[in-house]
């Protein structure tokens, strides 16, 4: 046998049995050294009982035995591991274990005596070959000897019963060993779980610190929002103060205007009492002329009677003169009849004359009455006064009617002005006394003022008409040097002098004048109502910023053209667009009237629209929730305005504001960092559907036993923001890809013809666009969502002509409606309780109505009378939803927000998160 000691933990036993090898076996020895020994079985000598073990332990002997092998002591010693290892279980395996506890093992003890007895058998192996070598055997003979004598032959039971023994030991060591193993493994674990604690108390720390930091951010965000709320709420208060202003001063214009219509319709009634009387007067002179007309056709009646007698006369006489009466007496007589038929002639001459010129006069001043005279340039008084007062003179002295028409005239301009004078006295007495008694106001002044000066007014022109009169009876022409003369000219300026020729013409200018006049207060009328409607739509402007700045929806309302069955069909277009803010149906009671903040027309193309939506876009990069939603009846026009028509000719909002949005971010591409992601869902049967699978794939899917059944559902995050869970979500590099993932969930939707649109939507379509842009200087995110929601239109079944399984989806359009009409309801009475949970259209729209997104609406409504009662209806609708108040916010990280955000979302889904991250 030879034993063998390599230093190192692992121990080898390899087993000789009658010449063969039965086995190699490797442990771990205590001590940690490797032993080989191997065992021949040559002979059945019974070995030696082995020396009792001495009093030291068996360490020496061992220390003794082991020299002699390849790897001495000290080799060994060093080799041997230091008790370093904490563990208590593995230091009693160290050299400084106790012997005690050496002794305490079985087979230690059963080794120790095992090497004891091989060694008393070495020693005497020993004696016996120094004996031989002193009896002086060859040498070869004892080389061979010696190396057979190097075997150690144990008896059979022995080695039997070291080979159990063994085998024993062995087992004992598998169980230490799996023991040992197992408290590696246990303390590793334990290591392991410090490690981690340590890591994980690092990493909270770390996050403290973080939070601690965003923390502060957020106090000073805080301090900032308060700030801009502050300066916000100053701005509307200004603006506020302004519209009061602008409001005030409309009212004063309005107030201006009305008085100086006021003054134009006195004015005007007092210039057309003016003309009336006139024209009284006129007509009074005209049928003053046309009596006199009749007198004298009736004067030359009778004088032509008179003539006939004369004839008549002189035939009977000529008749008589044949009969030979005396001639003298006949030339006497016939002298005698000549004369009055001679005055006659004359008389008849004059009035034929007298007839003519007032025949040419009435014809004059019919010709004045009806054309307006253009202002002539006048005759120079000292010509025009003598002329007028002959020829009043001659028609007076002429017709007997005229002169007693002036004799009455001067009477009644007598009594007039005495009346007049009267008056005039009176009036200054009552001013004088109320002078005396009481102070006036400056308004009862005024009106005194003006009453005195009517009243001296009337006075000198009774006057100034008396001595007209007086002149024209007297047939003198008044005396007048040029002061005088001017002064006249003055008084026919003022038109008082009463001649038919001055009236006419005065009436001529005054006439001009008045159009004029009307001309003038027409422009400036048309100038007070151009700036009223600018200044209206200015007020309105500003309201609608006001109410923007509250957080009001914006509503717009788009009227769309009449289409052809509606033209067929002849209804009468009751719907009208007033201004840019206001729209007018015409109902059976009347017209009706709605306000928006916007109101298109028929006319209004797809691009008018969307320059006032754009801006909403920069809101959704800045990191805002939009939504966009199309309202109205079915075939109002709700998918022409969110998508388009169908060969995309005219695109809607929708295809747009993909556009737009890259657009945007390809401005600010060198500032931020975009990120483009998209949902787009379907709600069909009160079912959320999405479209990025289609209708034969998720059939195919239900086929399967296992198959995935996807479950849309709708959730909100802790900000409110609704998102479609269990929706696939795609990602968009470019507005053309983002556009082929929306014709591609289009094609998925559901559609039908119905009578009352040809490609009538059959359900609500949702739209959701997601815009994440990073700051690249301060690391901040924006995380903005972009909702577009095309609605199915509310229907009637008997004008839609719907059946069987079309019927079916009116009215689950119609019941989602509802409920988002009383969704709209509550919100705009301000009701505690909203019902959102009522319906998978309104948990869609929770975050766009009353929530925390900027939302405009579209109403879209019919022209045509046949759709009157759904437009109505519409209107209203649209109306209430005015009154909702949203409460936009910003979704902004900062870049350690961000970050422990991105962190959060790496251990969420199991992904492995590294220092650098946190
Ligand atoms: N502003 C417009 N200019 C021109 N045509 C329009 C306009 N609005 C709507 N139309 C036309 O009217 C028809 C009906 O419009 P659309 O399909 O958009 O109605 P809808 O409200 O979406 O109907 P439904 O609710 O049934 O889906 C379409 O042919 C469309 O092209």
């Amino acid at each position: 046998m030879y034993m063998n000691t390599s230093g190192t933990s692992r121990r080898s036993y390899s087993l000789t049995f009658l010449g063969k090898k039965v086995g190699r076996h490797h442990s771990v020895t205590p001590a940690g050294k490797q032993i080989a020994w191997e065992t021949t079985i040559g002979s059945t000598e019974e070995p030696e009982e082995p020396e009792e073990p001495s009093q030291s332990g068996h360490a020496p002997v061992l220390e003794q035995d082991l020299e002699n092998l390849p790897g001495s002591v000290p080799e060994l010693k060093e080799r041997r591991p230091s008790p370093k290892f904490p563990n208590p279980q593995f230091q009693q395996y160290g050299n400084n274990a106790p012997d005690t506890h050496r002794h305490k093992n079985p087979w230690r003890r059963r080794w120790a005596a095992f090497r004891r007895w091989i060694a008393a058998d070495r020693r005497k192996r020993n004696v016996q070959g120094s004996s031989e070598s002193q009896l002086g055997v060859g040498s070869d003979a004892r080389e061979a000897e010696r190396s057979q004598e190097l075997k150690i032959y144990i008896p059979y039971e022995s080695a039997e019963l070291c080979i159990a023994e063994i085998a024993e030991d062995m087992k004992a060591m598998k169980r230490r060993h799996l023991q040992t193993v197992q408290e590696l493994e246990e303390n590793f674990q334990f290591t392991a779980q410090e490690t981690q604690e340590r890591i994980l108390q690092k990493v909270r720390s770390h996050y403290q610190n973080k939070l601690n930091t965003v923390r502060r951010f957020l106090d000073l965000y805080q301090d900032k929002v308060e700030e801009k709320k502050a300066d916000l709420e100053k701005k509307v208060a200004e603006l506020t103060a302004h519209n009061e202003r602008l409001l005030e001063e409309q009212r004063a214009e309005r107030r201006r205007w009305k008085e100086e219509t006021q003054q134009w319709q006195r004015e005007k009634s007092k210039m057309l009492e003016l003309f009336s009387s006139r024209l009284d007067a006129l007509h009074c002179h005209q049928a003053s002329t046309l009596q006199e007309l009749q007198m004298a056709r009736q004067e030359i009646g009778q004088v032509q009677e008179i003539l006939i007698v004369s004839s008549s006369q002189a035939q009977q006489e000529a008749a008589e003169e044949e009969e030979g009466s005396d001639k003298k007496e006949q030339t006497e007589t016939c002298s005698v009849s000549d004369q009055p038929l001679e005055g006659a002639n004359a008389r008849l001459e004059e009035l034929k004359e007298s007839l003519y010129q007032k025949e040419r006069e009435i014809t004059e001043l019919l010709e004045a009455e009806r054309i307006p005279v253009p202002p002539v340039p006048q005759p120079h008084c000292s010509v025009l006064l003598p002329t007028v007062i002959t020829k009043a003179h001659e028609i007076c002295s002429v017709v007997p009617e005229s002169r007693a028409l002036l004799h009455q005239m001067i009477k009644d301009n007598q009594v007039a002005l005495a009346e007049a004078r009267d008056k005039l006295r009176l009036h200054l007495q009552t001013a004088k006394q109320d002078s005396n008694d009481k102070e006036k106001t400056p308004r009862q002044e005024g009106s005194d003022e003006s009453s005195l000066s009517f009243l001296q007014e009337t006075v000198r022109e009774h006057e100034v008409c008396q001595i007209a009169l007086d002149y024209i009876k007297s047939g003198e022409c008044p005396v007048m040097n040029d002061c005088e003369m001017s002064e006249l000219e003055d008084i026919l300026g003022q038109e008082t002098l009463p001649t038919a020729q001055r009236t006419v013409k005065g009436i001529g200018q005054q006439l001009l004048l008045l159009q004029d006049q009307l001309k003038r207060e027409k422009e400036e009328k048309k100038k007070v109502v151009e700036n009223y409607t600018s200044e209206r739509a200015m007020r309105k402007k500003y309201y609608n910023m006001v109410e923007e700045m509250k957080g009001k929806i914006r509503v717009f309302c788009r009227i769309r053209p009449v289409t052809r069955s509606e033209a067929t069909q002849g209804g009468a277009v009751v719907v009208a667009k007033l201004d840019d803010y206001s729209v007018t149906v015409e109902t059976q009671r009347g017209p009706r009237e709605f306000q928006f903040d916007k109101v298109l027309s028929t006319e209004a193309s797809q691009e008018d629209l969307f320059q006032d939506v754009n801006r909403l876009m920069q809101s959704v990069i800045d990191g805002y929730n939009v939504c966009i939603f199309a309202y109205g009846q079915t075939g109002s026009g709700k998918t022409f305005t969110m998508v388009g028509d169908k060969d995309q000719k005219n695109p809607g909002i929708m295809p747009r504001s993909f556009n737009a949005i890259f657009d945007i971010m390809r401005e600010n591409g060198s500032k931020f960092d975009f990120k483009v992601s998209a949902y787009m869902l379907e709600l069909y049967n009160d079912r959320l559907q999405d479209l990025f699978v289609s209708q034969a794939g998720e059939a195919h899917a239900q086929t399967q036993p296992h198959g995935p059944t996807r479950r849309v559902e709708i959730k909100r995050n802790r900000k409110g923001v609704v998102f479609a869970q269990g929706a696939e979500t795609k990602e968009a590099s470019s507005a053309q890809e983002l556009y082929a993932l929306f014709q591609q969930a289009c094609a998925n939707r559901h559609i039908s013809a119905t009578k009352m649109n040809v490609e009538s939507s059959r359900s609500h379509l949702i739209v959701g666009i997601m815009v994440e842009s990073r700051n690249l200087t301060n690391g901040s995110v924006n995380t903005g969502k972009l909702s577009l929601v095309d609605l199915a239109g509310s229907e009637r079944a008997a004008k839609t002509g719907a059946k069987d399984h079309q019927l079916k989806e009116a009215n689950s359009i119609n019941k989602s409606l509802s409920a988002l009409g009383d969704v709209i309801s509550a919100l705009s009475a301000e009701l505690p309780h909203v019902p959102y949970r009522n319906s998978k259209l309104t948990q869609v729209m929770q975050d766009s109505l009353g929530g925390n997104a900027k939302t405009l609406m579209i109403v879209n409504i019919s022209p045509s009378e046949y759709n009157l009662d759904e437009t109505l209806t519409s209107l209203v609708y649209a109306t209430r939803v005015k009154a909702i108040t949203n409460n936009a916010q910003r979704n902004v990280d900062s870049k350690e927000i961000a970050q422990l955000k991105e962190v959060i979302m790496k251990l969420k889904s199991g992904q492995a998160v590294e220092e650098v991250d946190v």
